[in-house]
């Protein structure tokens, strides 16, 4: 009977071994995890903090926010502590995106921001400034609550000392709305100093790490918050950059933070040397940070964040971890322009004969006159989706690559190099998308509209400068939250001062140019005009800009009809009649031949033929580039490579072979600038050099006094009248990167000092 049973149990033994051994495993790990995740708990909520060294007691600091109206009852630390996740009856998933209370199915907007402050400090001074922001978050509540109904606002801020949370309550989940106000958002302002030592901010960044690496944890369980900020202070004395520790604690916990919360950062990590600055710094922030945190209750919550600010080079580095990663993931994000089918394409090439040229005007404004660039059309889809915001029927703007690296304090495009032109500061727009070119290295190719004349509708010159300002500050607002973009840069963005002409298509081509050109000047933003040289008349009817280009694509007939693949038949009598006018102008404008060497097209030999156009305008300034490798499938089907983007030294050969040639033939130019890093390099008349220094920089506040005062009195003035000194880092030989700017190296392996961006700076 014995032997029976025990061959029974033998039996069931065998067939259910496996599933008995896993239901045992799984037990074991549940009874393991339970009692890990409890003891953690408590050693974060009891004393894993250190004593603060300073007196005050917990609950004193806790209050110390005095609600400046009570508009809703904001949830206590008491009730937060409640509310948050505690483990009931085994181990807790703690879910950030976990639905909020819905309203007939749908989750309530948001109706106020509760904004918590948090900091540390050792010696006091960051509680200072704590207060202060408190001080300053309040006048923002109340006098948005007089301003506002009572349905929508921000509410009395309140203050948390990091030494004395649990931060179970705050840093592994967010706190709930209260029930009477399910609306309700937080959002997190961290202020915070950095020690090279052991302190609180240790376990609080552990914490933040091991929130985000804790598999029971979603990898974001703050995502619900509205939004989160973060200013450090630090010692720049004696650490006086990033990478020797300024700030880098909070550089940190900007990091988690954008983990924890996937990537709300609302404002950018804003800095402050206790030393110098803190306090400006400081209000700078604030203030940026309550513009956001309108938008906040405007929009509804945070809107756009990176994707479609343009150049795909900035994902995340909270997720790539590194440069590198970060370019793969945007590579797969970019999309060319030549992969977009043009099918039934309304804009495509219509070429229209030269000879209207100068009346383009009278046909156009007519009201049965098609858009350019229509909505329905591919041509948009394709440009919006490349990052173009388009504006109006045929005008566009976008952020170019060196506006977002100036905004992550990496350094300017060129221009700021040869002419102080802060690469945060300039707005890239172009008032018509239609070129008359088809130039083969134009990495727009294939969706911009072609004509020889302005054959669409005309938007007026004001819905267009009030378009082109609104898609470049929306585009910038954007940019927010990408890692490493410096709050006081940002603020700073926040006002154009610089226009680059040059993005698209031809600038002069649009009818009111003029009219265009002084709504920039009149709010004192400075003109950087490219044309293609195959406008003359328009060239000529052209007022001041504060810099006027012309392109020279390549020295001689053939070349240029290679290179450029013009639309008129007279192409090169216009590009002649084109230096002419440039000559003319040279005593009142700042002229400049913009050259793109495109190696095999328009380098070999032409070194002659480039002298004969110099010696035929006399331009006060000759930029000389190496062309930027688009790789689409035009520039492919033109025979273009990677093979025929020059290298640096092979630019610098040709540019030194150019002076030397200007030199020989007596014209008075010299080797003034480099931007290494872009492959450009500015040879300049001796105009611009005065007591043995190089003047290419512009005052462009000097600029706007004399056409203030021409327009007052007519007094005219010349180039010579607002030239700066160039900073000797910039000089020929010294590389042109300005020190004070954060250099990231590329590895781009066997084509180093190869133009090969995406899209190339204006
Ligand atoms: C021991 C010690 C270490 C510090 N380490 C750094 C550092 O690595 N980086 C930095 O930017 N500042 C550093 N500082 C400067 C502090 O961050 C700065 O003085 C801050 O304002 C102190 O804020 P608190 O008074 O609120 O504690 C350090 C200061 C001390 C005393
Ligand atoms: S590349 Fe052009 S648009 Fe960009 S910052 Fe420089 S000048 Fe401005």
């Amino acid at each position: 009977m014995a032997g029976t049973a025990m061959d029974s149990f033998v039996v069931v033994w065998h067939v259910y071994r496996l599933p008995l051994l896993v239901a045992l495993f799984a037990l074991f790990v549940a009874a393991r995890v339970y009692r890990q995740f409890q003891s953690r708990s408590k050693t974060t909520a009891s004393s894993s903090v250190p004593a603060s060294p300073r007196s005050q007691s917990p609950e004193k600091i806790v209050e110390l926010a005095a609600p400046a109206e009570k508009v809703v009852a904001p949830p206590t630390t008491k009730d937060n502590a409640k509310l948050a996740a505690k483990p009931a009856t085994g181990p807790k998933r703690v879910l950030g995106k976990k639905p909020a209370k819905t309203i007939g199915g749908r989750r309530p907007p948001v109706s106020f921001i509760q904004p918590l402050v948090f900091f540390a400090s050792l010696t006091t001074t960051t509680e200072r400034y704590a207060n202060i922001l408190l001080e300053d978050l309040r006048a923002a509540a109340a006098k948005r609550a007089d301003l506002q109904n009572r349905e929508r606002g921000i509410l009395p801020p309140q203050i948390h000392d990091i030494s004395y949370i649990d931060f179970d309550d705050f840093f592994t989940t967010v706190p709930q709305p209260p029930s009477t106000s399910p609306g309700t958002r937080y959002v997190y302002c961290i202020l915070t100093p950095t020690y090279n030592i052991d302190t609180v901010l240790n376990t609080f960044l552990d914490h933040l790490n091991e929130t985000h690496n804790d598999f029971r944890i979603d990898t974001a369980p703050l995502s619900k918050l509205a939004g989160y900020s973060v200013f450090g202070f630090g010692d720049k004395e004696e650490w006086p950059t990033e990478e020797e520790g300024f700030c880098s604690q909070a550089k940190e916990i900007d990091r988690w933070m954008a983990k924890l919360t996937g990537r709300k950062r609302a404002y950018p990590l804003g800095m402050g040397d206790v030393k110098n600055d803190a306090e400006v710094a400081l209000k700078e922030w604030t203030s940026g940070l309550l513009d956001i945190l309108d938008d906040i209750l405007e929009n509804g919550g945070l809107g756009e964040g990176v994707p479609g600010s343009g150049d795909a080079l900035e994902s995340d580095e909270e997720d790539a971890g590194n440069e590198e990663d970060q370019k793969e993931n945007s590579a797969s994000t970019m999309v060319d322009l030549e992969d977009i089918k043009m099918n039934g394409d309304t804009a495509a090439p219509i070429p229209v004969d030269f000879t209207t040229a100068g009346k383009a005007t009278s046909v156009a404004t007519e009201d049965t006159a098609k858009e350019m660039v229509p909505k329905t059309s591919p041509t948009y889809a394709a440009l919006t989706k490349q990052g173009y915001s388009i504006v109006g029927s045929h005008s566009g703007v976008k952020i170019c690559r060196w506006t977002k690296s100036a905004l992550r304090g990496r350094g300017s495009c060129y221009k700021y190099s040869f002419y102080g032109i802060k690469s945060h500061l300039c707005m890239e727009a172009t008032p018509s998308l239609s070129c008359s070119n088809k130039c083969i290295f134009c990495w727009r190719h294939g969706t911009n509209p072609v004509g020889t004349t302005w054959r669409w509708k005309v938007d007026s010159p004001e819905l267009i400068f009030d378009g082109v300002k609104e898609g470049h500050y929306k585009k910038i607002k954007m940019m927010r939250g990408v890692p490493g973009v410096r709050a006081e840069r940002f603020a700073e963005a926040m006002r154009i001062r610089h226009c680059a002409l040059s993005l698209v298509g031809e600038p002069i081509f649009y009818p009111h140019i003029n009219r265009f050109l002084d709504m920039l000047h009149s709010e004192h933003i400075s003109s950087f005009l490219v044309c293609n040289a195959q406008h003359p008349d328009q060239l000529e009817a052209l007022h001041r800009v504060t810099q006027l280009y012309v392109s020279i694509d390549a020295s001689n007939r053939e070349s240029l009809r290679k290179i450029d693949r013009p639309l008129h038949r007279d192409f090169w009598e216009r590009f002649q009649r084109c230096l002419d006018i440039l000559r003319e102008k040279r005593h009142i404008q700042r002229t400049v031949f913009r050259l793109t060497l495109v190696k095999g097209f328009n380098v070999d030999d032409e070194v002659m033929g480039y002298a004969n156009l110099v010696e035929k305008a006399l331009p006060g300034l000759v930029e000389i580039k190496g062309v930027t490798y688009c790789g689409t499938s035009t520039s492919a089907g033109a025979g273009l490579t990677m093979q025929n983007v020059p290298f640096y030294e092979e630019i610098s050969t040709f540019v030194v072979a150019l002076n030397a040639e200007l030199e020989r033939r007596g014209l008075k130019y010299g080797l003034a600038a480099e931007h290494a890093h872009s492959c450009c390099v500015l040879i300049a008349s001796e105009r611009f050099h005065v007591n043995g220094k190089w003047h290419t920089r512009i005052d462009y506040e000097r600029f706007f006094d004399l056409l203030e005062q021409e327009k007052r009195d007519g007094t005219s003035f010349a180039p010579e009248d607002y030239m700066k000194e160039t900073e000797e880092w910039a000089y020929w030989g010294q590389g042109g990167f300005n020190p004070e700017d954060e250099r990231v190296y590329r590895k781009t392996g066997k084509n180093k000092n190869k133009a090969l961006e995406a899209a190339p700076e204006s």
